[in-house]
């Protein structure tokens, strides 16, 4: 049994010019709500992040959103803030990711901007360094990450990644595989617990 209780999802605060973006975060989003998860993000209730949040209450699941103060404004509209179940309101950026990295079972990205792969790279170079075990997964929506990937690589072939099975995301294509692969994915220890070395 997998002991998952909880998703963050990193994305973009725009929706992209791609409407299968909007879509994969639809049924990513369904998939959480349906599966009894809670969905842990950054409380934007725009673009992609809008999309995720609003399908996994449309399911029936729980939302959990961390913004700091001086995004609100810019991010987020209050009204649609109050559909959240839980909103945590971050003095900055520094709070926001530590508790979503605190709240997390497992790391999902869908399309987005810098700040997304911004918050891909750190979850994984805290992987990298042995904070953490969680899964990370990869929603690679037409291609969407495959210019990271190739990054990656170039970076292993140059030598400058030596921990490369620690680094490296679950790539998954299909949104509607990411939530069930990650349940088989995800490492139990012996107590039943996911395995998590340390909390940073
Ligand atoms: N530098 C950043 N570090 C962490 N998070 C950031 C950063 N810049 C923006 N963000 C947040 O990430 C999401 C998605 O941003 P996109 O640029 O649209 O991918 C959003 O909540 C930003 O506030």
């Amino acid at each position: 049994m997998s002991l998952i209780r909880s998703i963050c999802v990193y994305c973009g605060s725009s929706p992209g010019r791609d409407p299968a973006h909007l879509q994969a975060a639809e049924v990513l989003g369904t998939a959480i709500g349906r599966a009894g998860l809670r969905l842990i993000y950054g409380g934007g209730t725009r673009g992609i992040m809008g999309a995720v949040s609003d399908a996994v209450i449309a399911a029936g699941g729980k939302v959990t959103g961390v913004i700091p103060r001086f995004l609100i404004d810019m991010e987020a509209t209050e009204s649609e803030l109050q559909r959240l179940d839980e909103l945590i309101v971050t003095e900055d950026m520094h709070e926001r990711k530590h508790i979503m990295f605190e709240r997390s079972d497992a790391f999902v990205a869908l399309p987005g901007g810098i700040g997304t792969l911004e918050e891909l790279i750190e979850i994984m170079t805290w992987s990298q360094l042995g904070r953490h075990k969680k899964p990370i997964a990869i929603a690679n929506v037409g291609g969407f990450w495959d210019p990271l990937s190739s990054l990656l690589d170039h970076m292993r072939d140059e030598g400058y990644i030596h921990t490369a099975h620690q680094v490296r995301p679950l790539v998954i294509d299909r949104a509607e595989d990411v939530i069930p692969t990650l349940m088989r994915k995800a490492p139990v220890n012996a107590e039943g617990e996911a395995a998590v070395i340390e909390r940073l």
